[in-house]
């Protein structure tokens, strides 16, 4: 039996935090997992939860409190999981996540000398996101935007996301008033009826335009040239207004089609001096001002020269091979979506770059493939999804034997052990720089430089 029970009350000192930002509490060595609870807190918990391992407990006062709490809360950010750090002070959080990359780099990589550098931070970090995507759903009788309470499909009205650009808020107010005005039904997931299933806001950082994503059950919407023309009069930066049909039972936000119904189908930003066209579906950094320290970054550790070949492997739309192109001899990106090979090619004609080269593929097939046709590089970069690499990957890039290897990296876990993987392969780690691209959340970027050990 668990040393406690649902609905049980225990007063508890909380020992930890995990990688979510949850705090741990310890009772008799079970651990309860406790939300908006931090480490050196006394707590007053109410066992929501009890499982083999361990429980989930609620906060129901707080007797000893953190000198790092962030006192100025919306516990809607909390509950939502829209905001799940923000209970910590920036300083805190951003010193959370330098400790998370130095735990990997101990347990999972057994590298325990290594140097990590403190996390670059933002000095407003917060309404940085350039792209929203909200649900819209009935509550209480009225069409409403918002997020989902953590776990569940129950909207909580939300107005101010705290991590969207104010304008971004502003424009999802805006259309949803619009949406009411002209009685457009909301969709309704249980009966899978009503319209509207999400709007989605993208917004140029650097431009200022807005494209406006209307996602929908069905194709037809109502007055749809009224509602355009209402939205485009509120929102002069909006620049493009498009339509995507989803009517799937699912969870994924886009269905398969979208149409214009203003403007143009796209909108521009840039980066780093390149610009971009990012269309409704491209894969875009949403945090641009962090995306341009963390491509600087990548840019500083490769250290290039004009001779220099290199391979931006997991390129996405080319963003980081474009942004160094000028600095080398020739650039190779690879990536699995042909979508976003698409648009790395566009981005490159709109740059006027010549020297880059993008091929549509998975990275551990494209690589042997290029090994074979006899291209070689200086720099091997690479910015895999959460799973890392695969160990053919590693295998092929390590015969390779690029000079560097600078590995960016949005999951702790499997970074550490992709560098431990190419330290077997006579690669030392000489760099970490831990990124903080999504501040208030629990997510962790981290940037590594590994130099061939013989250089
Ligand atoms: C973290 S994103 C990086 C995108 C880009 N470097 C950027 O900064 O915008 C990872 C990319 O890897 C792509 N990808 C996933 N699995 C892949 C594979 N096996 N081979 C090549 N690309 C893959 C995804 O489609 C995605 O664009």
């Amino acid at each position: 039996m668990y040393p406690v029970k649902k609905n049980d009350q225990v007063i508890a000192d909380i020992v930890d935090l995990t990688h979510e930002g949850l705090g741990v509490a310890k009772i008799e060595g079970y651990p309860i997992f406790v939300e908006n609870a931090l480490p050196t807190e006394k707590v007053n918990i109410h066992i929501l939860k009890t499982g083999k391992k361990f429980g989930f407990g609620k906060v129901i006062s707080y007797l000893e409190k953190s000198a790092v709490r962030n006192e100025d809360l919306k516990q809607e950010l909390i509950r939502t999981g829209i905001a799940p750090l923000q209970h910590m002070t920036y300083e805190a959080q951003l010193t959370f996540k330098r400790e998370q990359v130095v735990n990997v780099l101990e347990k999972i990589a057994k590298m325990t000398d290594v140097e990590v550098a403190p996390t670059l931070g933002m000095a407003e970090p917060y309404r940085y996101r350039n792209k929203a995507q909200i649900p819209v759903r009935r509550v209480d009788g009225e069409l409403s935007t918002g997020f989902y309470r953590k776990n569940s499909h129950d909207l909580v009205p939300i107005e101010d996301f705290y991590i969207q650009h104010k304008e971004i808020d502003d424009a999802i107010i805006a259309v949803r008033d619009i949406l009411r005005r002209f009685k457009v039904k909301p969709y309704n997931e249980e009966d899978h009826t009503g319209l509207i299933r999400h709007i989605i806001v993208r917004r140029g950082f650097y431009t200022e335009e807005m494209m406006i994503v209307l996602v929908t059950r069905v194709a037809k919407i109502f007055q749809v040239e009224k509602i355009v023309e209402a939205i485009a009069a509120e929102l002069p930066h909006v620049v493009s207004i498009m339509q995507n049909i989803n009517g799937e039972k699912t969870n994924v936000i886009l269905g398969k089609e979208t149409r214009n119904l203003f403007g143009k189908e796209f909108i521009t930003d840039q980066l780093l001096g390149n610009q971009y066209q990012i269309s409704a579906g491209s894969f875009f950094q949403v945090n641009t001002e962090q995306a341009e320290k963390l491509y600087q970054t990548a840019i500083d550790f490769a250290d290039l020269k004009s001779s220099d070949i290199v391979i931006d492997a997991y390129c996405g739309i080319g963003t980081i091979g474009l942004s160094l192109a000028n600095k080398v001899k020739h650039v190779y990106g690879m990536e699995i979506v042909p979508q976003a090979v698409k648009d790395a090619r566009t981005n490159q004609q709109i740059n006027y770059i010549e020297n880059a080269t993008f091929e549509v593929g998975a990275a551990e097939k494209l690589l042997p493939k290029w090994q074979a046709e006899g291209v070689s590089a200086d720099v091997l970069i690479v910015d895999p999804p959460r799973k890392g690499l695969a160990e053919s990957f590693i295998e092929t890039s390590a015969e390779m034997s690029p000079d560097k290897i600078v590995y960016v990296s949005c999951n702790p876990a499997s970074f550490a052990r992709d560098v431990k993987r190419y330290e077997e392969h006579g690669y030392r780690l000489a760099k970490v720089q831990p990124v903080d691209m999504f501040p208030q959340t629990n997510h962790v970027e981290t940037i590594v430089l590994l130099q061939r050990a013989d250089t």
